[in-house]
């Protein structure tokens, strides 16, 4: 029998640490060794942050960018846990500071550890690619619950740069994050984000290639959080013991080819 995991969670009193804890607990591959959250926080069997990462093969982090950075700032520094990151919301300066933290450690991050929409990127990409820009508008519509703080979604983003992959260009060159007022006409090659805010959705996002008398769109749903915990558990299996680097779910999943070799068996329906 192989040793199980040891795991920690970091915000593991928000709605997916404790998602987080649940699920990790229930999995045999893993043993959840320690469990944090903001300094200072008061929860039973909370530990110190630098305790939590004494014990830990993998820490599975759903909190803020803030803290995400500081996490990776620490764990590089002393040469370990791996990471798998699972906030959203980072601006250019903390995506570097990961990126430069992942040069000392193997860290995973995506915006959606669900299986259905790391596959919905790879159909974006290539509905981008077969659709030309001038003849059809990609609009990236998302919606989630009254307490999220970022806007647009982390996934909304990676839609958005699988579109523009696919269309070959930069995602902050053509994205149109927000519209309000007198906006002029659509230019043609834009991408365009638009968000909704309001009670408990766990999670909606759709993407509409717009063309004349015409409207494809390719969508998902989340029906609940318990699908990100077990693509974080994927992530957390996938890379323990891997060499420092950012990764992310295309290749935990296998979808990216020199990664291929070793994707982690994952399954719409749990294990
Ligand atoms: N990638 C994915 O698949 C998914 C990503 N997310 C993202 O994960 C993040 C968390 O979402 P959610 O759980 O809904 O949000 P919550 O606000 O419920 O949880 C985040 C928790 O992190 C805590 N926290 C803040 N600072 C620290 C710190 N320094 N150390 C430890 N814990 C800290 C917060 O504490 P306090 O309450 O005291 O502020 C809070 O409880 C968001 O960015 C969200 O977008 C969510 C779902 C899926
Ligand atoms: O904050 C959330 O809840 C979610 N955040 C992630 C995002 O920003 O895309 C993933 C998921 O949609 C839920």
């Amino acid at each position: 029998m192989p040793q199980p995991l040891r795991i920690a969670i970091a915000g593991a009193l928000g709605r997916m640490g404790r998602q987080m804890v649940e699920a990790v607990a229930r999995d045999s591959r893993l043993q959840l060794v320690a469990r944090f959250h903001r300094p200072g926080s008061i929860g039973e069997g909370l530990v110190p942050r630098d305790e939590a990462l004494a014990f830990a093969d993998v820490v599975i982090d759903f909190t803020t960018p803030a803290a995400s950075v500081e996490l990776a700032q620490t764990s590089a520094a002393r040469g370990g846990p791996a990471l798998v990151i699972g906030s959203t919301g980072f601006d250019a300066a903390e995506l570097a500071a990961i990126a430069k933290a992942a040069e000392k450690v193997a860290i995973v991050r995506s915006g959606s550890y669900s299986l259905g929409l790391n596959m919905l990127t790879g159909l974006v990409e290539q509905a981008a690619r077969a659709l030309g820009g001038d003849d059809c508008d990609i609009e990236i519509l998302e919606a989630h619950h009254r307490f999220k703080v970022d806007a647009p979604s982390g996934t909304a983003l990676m839609l958005g740069e699988a579109a523009a992959r696919g269309r070959d260009v930069r995602l902050e060159e053509v994205a149109k994050r927000a519209r309000d007022g007198v906006t002029g006409p659509r230019p043609a090659g834009e991408i365009g984000f638009a968000v909704l805010r309001g009670g408990s959705i766990v999670g909606e996002h759709s993407v509409g290639f717009l063309s004349e008398g015409e409207r494809l769109t390719l969508s998902h749903t989340a029906g609940d959080r318990s699908m990100f915990a077990r693509g974080a558990i994927a992530a957390a299996l996938w890379v323990a013991g891997r060499s420092a680097g950012e990764y992310d779910m295309q290749h935990v999943l296998g979808f990216g080819a020199p990664w291929q070799a070793n994707p982690v068996e994952f399954h719409f329906n749990g294990r």
